[in-house]
């Protein structure tokens, strides 16, 4: 049988991140324990599931076109540019940031057709389900601090930048 301090170490390598669906946040499971936490337990190293992250933080720049989902913003009425040109946008704005010119938040924050434009593009952290497919399965395969290549989703063009 296990003594105590082997316990205790299965114990701390045991916490994994889930998201919960009913609050949309974060928390922490303990597979030894069984255990619970909102807040990340301290000092112990929180493992992404076997399937990769539950949830992650992202900001974005999307540039919308005629085709998009509301080809409206706060930037413009009514938006006519072709999704060509989008494209053509969202790769210039991408070779700015990857040139260390700018950074996405401060270009999301003048460029972006989203309203979280006025938060650098920073759309909270979320779980599964929430965001639009092509979305949400770029954000979920970057690594933090990655920057997406172009996005499609049916609102426009993305850059992704996933942030935690
Ligand atoms: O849906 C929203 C609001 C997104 C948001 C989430 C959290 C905080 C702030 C904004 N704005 C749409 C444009 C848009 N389409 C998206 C699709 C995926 C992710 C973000 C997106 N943003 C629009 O303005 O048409």
């Amino acid at each position: 049988h296990q003594n105590f301090n082997d316990k205790m170490a299965d114990a701390s390598q045991a916490w994994e991140e889930r998201w919960s669906k009913s609050r949309n946040r974060a928390y922490y499971f303990n597979r030894t324990t069984g255990e619970s936490l909102w807040d990340k337990p301290a000092g112990v190293e929180v493992k992404g599931s076997a399937n990769g992250p539950q949830s992650v933080r992202a900001s974005h720049l999307l540039v919308k076109h005629r085709e998009s989902r509301r080809p409206s913003s706060w930037r413009e009425e009514n938006i006519t540019r072709t999704k060509e040109e989008a494209h053509k946008k969202i790769a210039a704005f991408r070779e700015r940031i990857v040139s260390g010119e700018t950074d996405l938040a401060t270009l999301a924050q003048t460029e972006s057709d989203c309203s979280s434009a006025k938060r650098g593009g920073d759309l909270g952290q979320f779980g599964r389900g929430q965001m639009q497919p092509p979305f949400e399965n770029a954000a979920f395969a970057l690594q933090v601090g990655e920057l997406s290549q172009p996005v499609e989703s049916d609102s426009g063009v993305h850059l992704i930048l996933r942030t935690a």
